[in-house]
């Protein structure tokens, strides 16, 4: 059974909202909902604890309160006796189960507590069993438990506690999933944690891995089977509605979790595709890329070339790979422009672009007359045996290079009109040279049926502009072409 944790009924109005909303409207399938809170507090009395009554008049039937299980805890910020402490885990656990609950006890700073104190820590878990709790949950709360020391921590704990046990890891030792998986090799039945592990500080243990590592790797029952698939969509959406991005070397869920670079890896997979996998991405609807760069071997321009339609020969592979490693060190940076790869591709090919040729540019900005800065570009083009001198006007230099070349070229390629430029980077590459530096241009270029990057580096913006910008153009009219059968 899955449990999702709501909130904190009664501490603010939206989580008590949310409770509110979610018993009457959330259609949860194949998990509960569970309320969290705290035990009643230091010489209170269960009947009149605001928290005790909003977790009951919550309206669910699991709820999950933390206690205090580390004895320096209980002297300094509840400043109550230890046997208080024990009589308010006791109390209000039996409170929640006369009430028709299924308890969960946090153990707050269990594994620290445990280490400091250990008959106290492990008379908070049984004043909990007394209560009526149906699970134990070992916490280390200030996250800075190693996995080597939780063995014998949880082995003296089956040793003295019956009842299931579960735990709750932080990640401020980095040691969060390992912590949980270890802890479930010992018993644990309930791992305590949040998607993509977000959380207080470092946050909590990431759930991602842990069910994927426990279903696919120790069968183990943890989400249903069929939902596995879902779990890289899932975070992806999480992380967008959270607005907290993944990072793309998130395991099993990033974009890179299975994308290889180096050509002696893609080599081997290009032999077995579990080469360099730990697992099939199809499991957890992650999928496998090869990116392209200065450590691409041979193999990897074959296999790219194969998703391009490409067939290169031998002749062309050496002469790519020369000269994608010289332009790589010159600044270029493919793995992020697969337009410019694929146009590199082609010319090692020997394929010219047959589309338009650049004469020659020019931009000028003016900012001298009037309130409103003034930029403006002419393009002069062959198009066929027509020479076409267009000039266009825009908000800056690419923007007018880009409305200079439409207008040379829209006429005699009609489908440019359905091409886009979603996105414009300049990166510049060596800073100690200040203004004199190379910089990197990529443009995001799309049309409806697809996207492309291109690329130019240069010490001049508007030449690795321009070079990006036409690249882009070139694209687009590749992939006219190509869609309608004609010669690539
Ligand atoms: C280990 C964890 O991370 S558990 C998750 C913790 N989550 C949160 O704290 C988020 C929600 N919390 C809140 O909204 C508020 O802190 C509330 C509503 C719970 C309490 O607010 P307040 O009544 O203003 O108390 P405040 O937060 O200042 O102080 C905590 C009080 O709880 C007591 N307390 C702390 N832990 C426990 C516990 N496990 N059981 C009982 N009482 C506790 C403290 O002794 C203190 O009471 P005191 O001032 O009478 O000594
Ligand atoms: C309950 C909880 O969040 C903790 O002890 O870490």
């Amino acid at each position: 059974m899955q449990f999702i944790e709501g909130g904190w009924p009664g501490a603010n109005p939206k989580d008590a909202a949310f409770f509110a909303r979610a018993t009457s409207e959330l259609k949860l399938h194949s998990s509960r909902l569970v309320a969290f809170g705290s035990t009643r507090r230091a010489n209170g009395d269960v009947e009149n604890d605001p928290n005790l009554r909003a977790l009951v008049a919550s309206g669910v039937a699991d709820v999950c309160i933390v206690a205090k299980a580390w004895d320096y805890h209980v002297v300094h910020a509840l400043r109550t006796s230890l046997e208080e402490a024990l009589a308010m885990v006791r109390d209000s656990v039996a409170f929640l189960v006369g009430h028709g609950c299924n308890v969960f006890l946090d153990a707050e700073h269990f594994f620290d507590g445990f280490k400091g104190n250990p008959d106290f820590a492990i008379a908070v878990l049984s004043a909990a069993a007394e209560g009526g709790a149906s699970t134990l949950v070992l916490c280390d709360t200030n996250g800075g438990t190693l996995p080597s020391e939780i063995p014998s921590i949880i082995s003296k704990v089956n040793d003295q506690i019956a009842l299931p046990f579960g735990v709750h890891f932080h990640n401020d030792s980095g040691c969060a999933v390992a912590n949980s998986l270890i802890a479930v090799d010992l018993g644990a039945t309930q791992v305590q944690g949040c998607l993509n592990g977000y959380g207080e500080r470092t946050g909590n243990a990431n759930l991602v891995p842990i069910i994927a590592a426990l279903s696919l790797k120790q069968a183990i029952s943890t989400i249903p089977p069929q939902n596995l698939q879902l779990l890289t969509t899932t975070a992806r959406h999480i992380a967008e509605i959270t607005n907290l991005p993944l990072s793309p070397q998130t395991p099993y869920v990033g974009s890179s979790a299975f994308t290889h670079k180096a050509g002696l890896h893609v080599s081997a997979i290009a032999r077995r595709s579990d080469a360099y996998e730990h697992i099939n991405p199809d499991l957890v609807g992650n999928h496998s890329r090869f990116v392209v760069s200065e450590m691409a071997g041979r193999q990897t321009l074959l296999i790219k070339a194969g998703e391009l339609g490409l067939e290169l020969t031998d002749d062309a592979t050496t002469s790519l790979l020369q000269r994608l490693k010289d332009l790589e060190h010159q600044g270029y940076h493919f793995e992020v422009a697969d337009g410019s790869l694929e146009l590199l591709m082609r010319h090692a090919l020997g394929w010219v672009q047959p589309y338009f040729e650049v004469e020659s540019y020019r931009v000028a900005t003016d900012g001298y007359h009037g309130p409103e800065l003034l930029t403006e570009a002419t393009v002069k083009v062959r198009v066929n045996d027509n020479r076409i001198i267009a000039t266009a006007e825009g908000n800056g230099p690419v923007h007018a290079l880009d409305q200079a070349l439409r207008q040379a070229l829209q006429t005699t390629y009609p489908s440019l009109k359905t091409m886009g430029l979603d996105d414009y980077k300049v990166r510049v590459l060596d800073t100690s040279s200040g203004t004199d530096a190379v910089v990197r241009v990529l443009i995001d270029f799309s049309d409806s049926e697809t996207q492309w990057t291109t690329t130019g580096v240069s010490t001049n913006i508007i030449e690795a502009s321009f070079s990006a910008l036409t690249e882009g153009f070139v694209l687009a009219l590749v992939k006219t072409t190509s869609s309608e059968g004609s010669a690539q």
